[in-house]
């Protein structure tokens, strides 16, 4: 006789979504975490890191405010004062959180789970069966071996309890794009040490480049080619080299080069459940695992890392096994995202490269522009948002939408939506704009 009719393990993103949905639909649910609720994206992830993105926007609107003729300047972020405002806001989603779990009855347990069977789990000595069990174990971050304990990852960032003067961020990827742009523009000195040649490997490579130079105008540096081959603490601080020789000594240290999923305490084996080279678990379209009964949604699969992914995935599930809706699965195409760099950065779609390689040369046509927003204009500044529309096929269908510069975080969601719905670009021309907005030009490119 089971003991729930669901398992979930892993309360982050995934894992309360598919515990939520299934107990809307009557299942009995057991939903298992031993960190803390809300997993990555809450505590060590999107709310803290947007938190600090909204602190350093503001530190760039005030120094631009006082090259508008404000009177005064904001002086530095107290760092410590906004991080107790920061976690207050997170507690206060952890309640959230904890009372939505008790209302539906969703039987909390503070364990980590680990597979005795495909259909039965151990945690702190307690034994559970259910004939469905979903893996929301998520992703940690990586560091290189050479660099065991030195410099923090971005767990480690949001520890912090002070701005560092200098900071070395090894990688190119959201992670180390978001937490340099972010730094710098709140007083750290920055440098972002990028392996390869360019930031943003998965992103269209014209924006991402335009972002590069962005950064390079404001004095963050981003340093291409350096292949960080090892660390040290010195005197001066923590040191790294590349392996042409190159050094940067910096205060603070952050290991940004990827994350890996999380399934070390699982046994996984125990259930006949398989993962790929990465070590994601494989799925098919409906979140089955090589084990009958055991599914896995979010970062612990191969699925874009982001949480509305994941918490699609686990809400169709749950649709699936327990609200008698057997068609329901994730739709993970034209997945938008927003790059919280500075300015922010927006994609929904096909970058350039892809679309040409995808549809050939002959089917693409793209279209794009490059103005100075109002604000920036205003006090003299140079940068340039930039916005680059991808069509394909003789109906100009809008295949990819990116977007670079001020405002480009709000104004994608609702793109999105017309690109979801297969726009074409005589759509975009029929839409009158909005003026005057960095948004109207979307729909006035020619
Ligand atoms: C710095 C950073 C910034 C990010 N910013 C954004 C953003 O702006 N927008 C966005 O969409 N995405 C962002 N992401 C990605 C997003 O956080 C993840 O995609 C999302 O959290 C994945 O959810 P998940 O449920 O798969 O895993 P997680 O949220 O990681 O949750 C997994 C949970 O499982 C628990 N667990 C582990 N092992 C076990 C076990 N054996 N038993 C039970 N529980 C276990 C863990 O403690 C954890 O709480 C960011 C990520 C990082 C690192
Ligand atoms: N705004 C957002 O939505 C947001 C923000 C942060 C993270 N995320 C999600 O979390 C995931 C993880 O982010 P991430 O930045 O940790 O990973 P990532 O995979 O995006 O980037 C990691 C980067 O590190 C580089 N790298 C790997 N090993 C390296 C080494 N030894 N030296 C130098 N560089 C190396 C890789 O080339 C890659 O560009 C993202 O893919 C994204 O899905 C989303």
């Amino acid at each position: 006789m089971s003991t729930h009719d669901l398992i979930v393990l892993g309360g982050g993103s995934g894992g309360i979504a598919t515990a939520i949905r299934a107990a809307r639909h009557g299942a009995r649910v057991a939903l298992l975490e031993p960190s803390l609720i809300g997993g990555t994206c809450v505590n060590v992830g999107c709310v803290p890191k947007k938190a600090m993105w909204l602190a350093a926007e503001l530190a760039q609107a005030g120094r631009l405010a006082a090259t508008l003729g404000f009177a005064g300047s904001l002086g530095r972020l107290d760092w410590p004062a906004f991080i107790a405002r920061r976690q207050r806001y997170i507690e206060a989603i952890h309640a959230g959180y904890r009372q939505r779990i008790d209302e539906l009855g969703i039987e909390m347990i503070a364990a980590a789970g680990r597979f005795e069977t495909a259909q039965r789990i151990v945690a702190d000595g307690r034994v559970l069966e259910a004939p469905q069990i979903v893996v929301a174990t998520g992703s940690r971050p990586l560091r290189p071996r050479f660099a065991a304990n030195l410099g923090i990852d971005s767990d480690g960032f949001f520890a912090l309890d002070a701005c560092p003067r200098r900071a070395a961020i090894v990688g190119s990827g959201y992670v180390a794009v978001e937490l340099a742009g972010l730094l710098h523009a709140l007083g750290a000195e920055v440098d972002l040490l990028v392996r390869g040649d360019r930031l943003l490997a998965h992103f269209d490579e014209e924006i991402a480049r335009r972002l590069t130079g962005l950064y390079d105008t404001a004095g963050l540096r981003v340093r291409a080619g350096f292949d960080t081959a090892a660390a040290e603490e010195t005197a001066d601080g923590l040191r790294v080299r590349a392996a042409d020789g190159r050094e940067v000594t910096a205060d603070t240290l952050i290991w940004a080069v990827g994350r890996r999923p999380d399934t070390r305490a699982l046994d996984l084996q125990a259930a006949g459940v398989t993962c790929d080279a990465q070590g994601h678990i494989v799925v098919d379209a409906w979140q089955r695992t090589s084990a009958a009964g055991v599914h896995a949604v979010g970062d612990v699969t191969a699925a874009p890392a982001l949480t509305p992914v994941a918490i699609a995935a686990g809400r169709a599930l749950a649709d699936r096994l327990f609200g008698g809706q057997p068609e329901r699965r994730l739709d993970a195409a034209d997945v938008p995202t927003v790059i919280f760099s500075h300015p922010p950065l927006g994609s929904v779609g096909l970058g350039e490269a892809e679309a040409r390689e995808r549809y050939g040369d002959a089917a693409v046509k793209v279209y794009s522009t490059a103005f100075r927003p109002m604000l920036t204009a205003l006090a003299d500044g140079q940068a340039r948002s930039f916005i680059k529309l991808v069509c394909v096929g003789e109906e100009e269908r809008i295949a990819g939408l990116h977007v670079l510069g001020l405002g480009a975080d709000e104004l994608l969601q609702g793109f999105a939506v017309a690109v979801k719905m297969g726009a074409r670009k005589a759509d975009f021309d029929a839409t009158m704009a909005i003026h005057p907005t960095s948004a109207e030009e979307v729909v006035l490119i020619e």
